[in-house]
């Protein structure tokens, strides 16, 4: 796998280990953040139901003083009614509209809520409509129990939202159970100032069954009092919810048992063959009396409430907090990754695949120079700078190797030439004859040689000193070069003795170019470098080869013969061997 690709894919396994891990916990902590939005949206839902359980509560009152007046009742306490019922109303919507935001609470629970209340309410008008000499004690007695069976389906949807609450914020269950039993609490202390509404406004003694009730109710408050005051958690004991319970305590406890226990006194006191009684207040300022001492419950429950919410906007800031250090985190961490892994490929991984090509390119004999030499301090800097010390050194051995080759070159050609003439030697022209003789062998062709030598020349060389006679073959040598066709090989034989081998031909032609070799020394005027003007022949010897069995050293010496001859015979001059 090549090493981009490779780089490329451990970049992908390694974000997407990341991206996993960061989203795994990301997503924990979104969950939880979720959670403890639901749950305070849920503690929001305690309260409201809390509020409808209490004003449920509150509207029994004018509700028994409708059925209890004439008919029709007073304009006061009908306005009384309407004032609670709004009251109700208004908590009602606030419930439903919450509902309405996705809650826990199921829609259905506070549908039968709804349906009951329509149903207690229309009893309620049917008895009040009624003349009170036709309102049976049954169905006053129904009436109320319909209203009493009101706020337990209030306390219903209390319990679904306090259990959703519970579930985003396990540490504040004690304290919502205990607004929960304050709720409670008041609606039984609701019911025991009730149990005495009737007997005070019919000015008889309580029958044992409201006896018999109010020392249940007694009982169920003092427990639930003492619920309340349990100590669970620091929570419990915060000071406003201690102030709170205390005040419950004085004013409640103390001083709204005292007034029952008044009217309680005044029944056991009467005489014990009438039912008639005297009591020193009426219904209303009993509940003038009464009511106000049990505002300090709902403080309890609000207190209680108010700590509950505290404790989860705790809970949620704590939960929004780690939400986004997870998502802070996570992008660091991905910030991290993704910049160590830009530093890994511009400082290592690219520098490298320069250096490969750079390497292959070397290899190839591509000596093109880096486009920057590489100042880094690190082992990829003394890589790439090996890397141009290695292409230098390549450079220099290529150099070397070109001069070595251009040396042998010229040293062949030395080998082959003539050092003062520059025509081919006598053993370049070995070389070359033999290879041309073999030609003529394979294609049964003739082949001459034409062996000629300067006449006098010692005289030269006498008269006019060494180098005139250098001078002399030199030019000698360009004359019959010139005079010569491509094809035709001249070479110095030795000392002023030249051969010529014309290509493939006969005796006379051979014959005719020598002729014309000779003519053309002799007519040649010599200029020598001291300005003398000298004139020379040549004798000229021809032999030609021809067959299977032709060689160069009897073709040599035929025209050796044959020069001879003209040299005897006079000198400038053409013979042919015989
Ligand atoms: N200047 C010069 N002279 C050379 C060279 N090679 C041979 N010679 C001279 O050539 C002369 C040859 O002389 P000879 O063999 O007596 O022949 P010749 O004087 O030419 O007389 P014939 O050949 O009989 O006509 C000698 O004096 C050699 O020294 C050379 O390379 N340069």
């Amino acid at each position: 796998m090549r090493l981009t690709r490779l780089f490329t894919l451990i970049s992908a396994i390694l974000a997407l280990l990341v991206c996993g891990v960061q989203g795994r916990s990301l997503w924990a902590e979104w969950r939880q953040y979720q959670a403890a939005e639901q749950g305070l949206q849920a503690l929001q839902l305690v309260s409201a139901s809390m509020r409808v359980a209490e004003k449920l509560s509150v509207e029994r009152g004018p509700s028994n003083a409708v059925m209890g007046d004439g008919h029709p009742a007073a304009p006061a306490k009908q306005e009384r009614l309407r004032t609670a019922r709004n009251d109700t109303n208004a908590v009602l919507r606030q419930l439903q509209q919450q509902l309405s935001h996705g809650n826990t609470v199921p829609a259905h629970q506070l549908a039968g809520l709804e349906l009951a209340l329509r149903e207690a309410r229309r009893n309620v008008d049917q008895l009040a409509a009624q003349p009170p000499s036709s309102r049976t004690p049954a169905q006053l007695d129904a009436a109320v129990e319909r209203m009493y069976a009101l706020v337990p389906l209030a306390l219903d949807a209390v319990t679904e939202a306090t259990r959703a609450s519970e579930q985003a914020y396990p540490r504040i269950t004690r304290v919502l159970v205990k607004a929960r039993l304050a709720v409670e609490l008041r609606e039984y202390a609701g019911r025991l100032g009730s149990t005495l509404t009737a007997p005070l406004a019919t000015a008889q003694a309580l029958g044992s069954a409201q006896q018999q009730r109010l020392q249940f109710l007694r009982g169920r408050l003092e427990q639930l009092r003492q619920l309340i005051k349990m100590a669970n958690n620091d929570a419990d004991q915060a000071v406003h919810i201690q102030a709170a319970v205390a005040r419950m305590d004085s004013d409640y406890f103390e001083a709204g048992q005292r007034i029952i226990s008044e009217v309680e006194q005044a029944s056991s006191n009467g005489p014990r063959d009438s039912m008639a009684r005297h009591y020193s207040m009426d219904t209303a300022q009993f509940a003038q009396r009464y009511v106000p001492t049990m505002t300090p419950i709902l403080a309890v429950r609000d207190a209680l409430l108010q700590e509950a919410e505290h404790q989860a906007q705790a809970e949620f800031a704590r939960a929004r907090h780690e939400l986004s250090w997870a998502m802070l985190n996570g992008a660091a961490i991905l910030l991290v990754l993704v910049t160590l892994l830009v530093i890994v490929r511009v400082r290592v991984v690219a520098p490298l695949l320069r250096a490969t090509r750079a390497v292959v390119r070397l290899g190839n004999g591509d000596y093109t120079p880096p486009s920057r030499i590489s100042r880094r301090r690190d082992e990829i800097g003394d890589m790439l700078r090996a890397l141009a010390t290695l292409r230098e050194n390549s450079m220099e051995r290529q150099r070397l190797e070109q001069e070595r080759a251009r040396l042998i070159e010229e040293l062949k050609i030395r080998a082959d030439t003539d050092y003062l003439t520059g025509i081919l030697n006598r053993r370049a022209f070995a070389t070359a004859g033999n290879l041309r003789l073999r030609g003529a062998r394979e294609k049964d062709e003739s082949l001459a040689v034409i062996l000629f030598d300067i006449d006098h020349f010692k005289s030269v060389n006498d008269c006019y000193g060494h180098d005139a006679g250098d001078q002399v073959l030199i030019r000698i040598a360009e004359v019959v070069r010139s005079t010569l066709r491509d094809g035709e090989i001249l070479a110095r034989y030795g000392g002023e003795e030249f051969v010529v081998m014309p290509s493939f031909c006969g005796l006379e032609a051979a014959r005719a170019l020598a002729e014309r070799l000779r003519v053309a020394i002799e007519q040649e005027p010599l200029t020598l470098s001291d300005g003398y003007i000298l004139r020379v022949t040549a004798s000229f010897g021809v032999a030609v080869a021809h067959g299977p069995h032709a060689a160069l050293d009897d073709l040599f010496h035929s025209a050796d013969l044959a020069l001879y001859r003209a040299k005897s015979q006079g000198r400038n001059r053409v013979e042919a061997q015989l």
